[in-house]
């Protein structure tokens, strides 16, 4: 029985220097299992930080649903550099704004140049039930309970269709954060795990960022994140609505306007087209 990926293309981009591949299943009826995704994470030269499955639009005006997957094999509900990495690649079909809807919701892009793209990722989840964490907490500023050696005694934690914890830091680059993310983002506060910044401010419109991704590791960057940071800053007042968010990979541009969304804007590249085999998901039938 012949794997309906077999010979299917699969392009590699990235948003930020954050590794995308995006996958299209349109016209197929497959769902990637999370085993699946492993394979191809597994295969040569495919490593990735996310893989952005797209199917055919489920609802009357979408132009396509996504699956967003971790190189763990696991789910997010939010990537937003993988999705502006999609709106490039669907833009090569003359599409230069789309409706992109995942598990968490509706996203809308546009392109604001040649290599230059802008996602609304909606409106930011602030209550801690939406996370969520595993207890009633203002979110502003969590206790971080039990404490972690190394890490600060709190952070602030906003959804943007996954859950991200926000730790301001003096020294983002100083951060142990191949020791401390692991850890984070298994921590009992979070049922759902959660992706790990560590922000230093620079100035009112211009934040630091490194992160710890879910299911992923640390990343050259984190488009959720970046978006989570921003708003955790406004809430503390240390930010205005729109700043130069820099990570390590690229600089995005975040903005929550006054509407309640959260827009984000940067840079993405693409790097090369590859076919899968069917030889890369013998051992994933297991
Ligand atoms: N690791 C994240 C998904 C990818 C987020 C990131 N790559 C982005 O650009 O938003 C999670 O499990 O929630």
């Amino acid at each position: 029985m012949p794997h309906p990926l077999d010979n299917r293309p699969i392009l590699r981009m990235n948003g930020a220097g954050n590794e995308i591949l995006v996958l299209d299943l349109r016209g197929l009826d497959h769902v990637l299992a999370p085993q699946e995704a492993r394979a191809i994470a597994a295969a040569p030269g495919l490593r990735f930080d996310q893989l952005m499955a797209v199917h055919d639009p489920r609802a009357e005006g979408d132009d396509a649903f996504m699956r967003i997957y971790n190189v763990d094999g696991s789910r997010s509900g939010a990537c937003g550099n993988g999705t502006r990495c999609v709106a490039y690649a669907l833009a090569r079909e003359g599409k230069e704004r789309l409706l992109l809807a995942t598990d968490a919701g509706r996203i809308e892009t546009r392109r604001e140049a040649e290599t230059l793209f802008t996602v609304d990722m909606g409106e930011p989840r602030l209550d801690w039930r939406e996370i969520p964490l595993a207890r009633q907490a203002d979110t502003r500023a969590v206790a971080l309970d039990p404490p972690v050696e190394g890490a600060p005694a709190h952070f602030s934690a906003v959804s943007m269709g996954n859950p991200h914890a926000v730790f301001f830091v003096p020294d983002a680059r100083a951060v142990a954060l191949e020791t401390l993310g692991g850890k984070l983002e298994r921590h009992p506060l979070f049922p759902e795990r959660a992706n790990i910044s560590f922000a230093q401010i620079l100035a009112r419109d211009d934040i630091l960022l490194r992160v710890w991704e879910r299911g992923t590791g640390a990343t050259q960057a984190c488009g959720s994140a970046a978006c989570a940071t921003l708003v955790a800053a406004v809430r503390a007042g240390l930010s205005e609505r729109r700043a130069r968010l820099r990570l390590p990979g690229g600089d995005l541009t975040i903005d929550w306007r006054t509407d309640n969304h959260v827009l984000m804007t940067g840079p993405v590249e693409f790097e090369f087209e590859a076919r899968l085999t069917a030889a890369l998901f013998e051992d994933a039938a297991t």
